[in-house]
């Protein structure tokens, strides 16, 4: 299994007071399954995940990566559980403005140590983005940008691919298109993928749904 997360409960100190958000979830992701992740506004939905990717901690409960804890690290095992095991793409692409694409997209891996030219350029040739290698991000589209988050979440190899709403800023032929390019490539890599999505349309593209709601699995 790839992640087997049990029990977590995350409750947020507001101003107002105690707010309760994770109230007993678990889940499993299984080597090649790929899961959405849906639920009204406000639901929980990327608190979880960053549950799952060890940016953050629950107040109760444990995940397991691959069998092994991470809900008993200190921050830099939880660094260490990010670099090795997960690839995370977000709705904002993120990428750093002072490199060019080719930089951007080998990033990750070579934070990694596991930096393959060979895969790389297999994954700017199948994410359409080989003739934009010495471009600067603010010279991409939208979509151009975010297929280069794929492929830099992409580029170590990761198990597990996490995505917080990885099409919520794109045109809908656009995210169609890009989910589909994501798909297929967490299909060639064997990786399990997580997907936060508001969208039952994008959901269906996944092999199972998950439902948040009050703070638990409906
Ligand atoms: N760091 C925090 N401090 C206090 N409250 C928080 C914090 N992070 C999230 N929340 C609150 O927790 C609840 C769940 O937020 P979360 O972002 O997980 O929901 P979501 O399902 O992803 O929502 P959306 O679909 O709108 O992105 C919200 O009410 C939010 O305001």
């Amino acid at each position: 299994m790839l992640i087997d997360a049990r029990d977590l409960t995350k409750t947020f100190t507001t101003a107002d007071g105690k707010l309760p958000v994770l109230n007993g979830i678990s889940l499993q992701l299984q080597p090649g399954e790929t899961l959405a992740l849906t639920g009204e506004s406000g639901s929980g939905k990327s608190t979880l995940l960053h549950l799952l990717a060890a940016l953050d901690t629950p107040d109760s409960g444990t995940i397991r990566h691959q069998d092994d804890d991470i809900t008993s690290g200190n921050d830099t095992s939880r660094a260490a559980v990010r670099r090795n095991r997960i690839g995370l793409v977000f709705q904002q692409f993120n990428l750093i403005p002072s490199l060019d694409i080719a930089a951007n997209l080998a990033f990750q891996a070579r934070l990694a140590g596991r930096y393959d030219a060979d895969w790389c350029a297999v994954l700017s040739q199948r994410l359409g983005l080989s003739e934009l290698l010495s471009r600067y991000p603010e010279q991409l589209s939208g979509g151009q940008q975010q297929r280069v988050a794929i492929g830099r979440a992409l580029a170590p190899r990761p198990p597990v691919l996490l995505a917080d709403e990885p099409t919520g800023n794109l045109d809908e032929a656009t995210a169609d298109s890009v989910l589909e390019m994501m798909l297929e490539l967490v299909d060639e890599t064997g990786a399990g993928l997580l997907m936060v999505t508001h969208s039952t349309r994008l959901a269906g593209r996944l092999s199972r749904r998950l439902h948040l709601s009050q703070g638990r699995v409906a």
